[in-house]
């Protein structure tokens, strides 16, 4: 199956939050050819609705502290509204998707996500991917769909960022298929100039990145986003590409390629 070419796409809760870029995208990745798979965040949304709850959303580095009121919140927003949302609209466009926490059929697994002097509470980082189980769906003609929660085994679900999600399961399934890794969100790449739309910066190798960090190009959540494309291609994935929805259409020339 190495010479098929499985896609993992990822998709960002600013496009998620937008009903209209929601249901183009999803229109566009049901139409998708070959083996695929998507994983969605919904940041924004959790924070609205942890914020309508009294609980004041924080972040850290990009991660959410995540208390036992926070896991409970994102758990019904990620795993629940927003995970079937998505698997309904696929299911009117044709996709047979199934939608997966990282428990379901032990997909993800993770522990608690230790970094000294920062408590992020319930926030998980990825130990194993089920590659096989996955492979199961992927060959039956289901179309697995990850929300950005995951488990330890213990009985304990973990929040764990949705792009870093993405980039171990595309790392995970990289022992069956040939993979690439899409991250979709809201701009059409990684951008010189965060004011001018247009400024896409198209191929990033690990020098150029060190150097875009250096000089404060790259900062909040493109920061993580980098790190776990540059991690992924280390750990053999064979593409990964930064974009936004037109992306999976194959439409635009404009994104932002990674290389080591
Ligand atoms: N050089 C850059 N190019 C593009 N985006 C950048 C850059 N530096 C920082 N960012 C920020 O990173 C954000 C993307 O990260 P994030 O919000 O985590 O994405 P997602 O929507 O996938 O969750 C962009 O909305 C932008 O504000
Ligand atoms: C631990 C952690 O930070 N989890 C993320 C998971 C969702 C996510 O990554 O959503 P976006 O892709 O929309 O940013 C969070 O709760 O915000």
């Amino acid at each position: 199956m190495k010479n098929q070419i499985l896609k993992i796409v990822k998709i960002g809760g600013n496009v998620i939050n937008n009903e209209d870029a929601l249901r183009s995208f999803l229109k566009d990745f049901a139409a998708l050819e070959g083996p695929k798979i998507l994983v969605h965040g919904g940041g924004r949304k959790a924070s609205e609705v942890s914020a309508a709850m009294g609980l004041e959303p924080k972040m850290i580095n990009g991660r959410r502290v995540t208390d036992e009121a926070t896991v409970e919140v994102v758990t019904m927003v990620y795993a629940g509204l927003l995970n079937k949302k998505i698997i309904a609209n696929l299911q009117s466009f044709g996709c047979n998707a199934m939608g997966l926490s990282g428990a379901d059929a032990n997909c993800i697994l993770a522990h608690k996500r230790i970094v000294k002097d920062i408590d992020y509470g319930f926030a998980g980082d990825v130990d194993a991917i089920n590659s096989e189980i996955i492979g199961v769906l992927i060959k039956n003609n289901v179309t697995p769909v990850f929300c950005a929660i995951t488990h330890d085994k213990n009985g304990q679900l973990l929040n764990t960022n949705a792009d870093t999600i993405a980039s171990e399961v595309a790392i995970g399934m990289s022992n069956l298929y040939k993979t690439e890794l899409n991250f979709v969100f809201e701009l059409k790449g990684v951008l010189e100039d965060i004011e001018d739309k247009n400024s896409v910066i198209e191929q990033i190798n690990s020098e150029k990145y060190e150097q875009l960090v250096v000089k404060g190009v790259i900062a909040d959540g493109m920061l993580p986003k980098m790190h776990n494309c540059f991690n992924s291609l280390e750990k053999g994935v064979d593409k990964v590409k930064i974009g936004d929805a037109s992306l999976v259409k194959s439409s635009t020339k404009l994104y932002t390629t990674l290389s080591l």
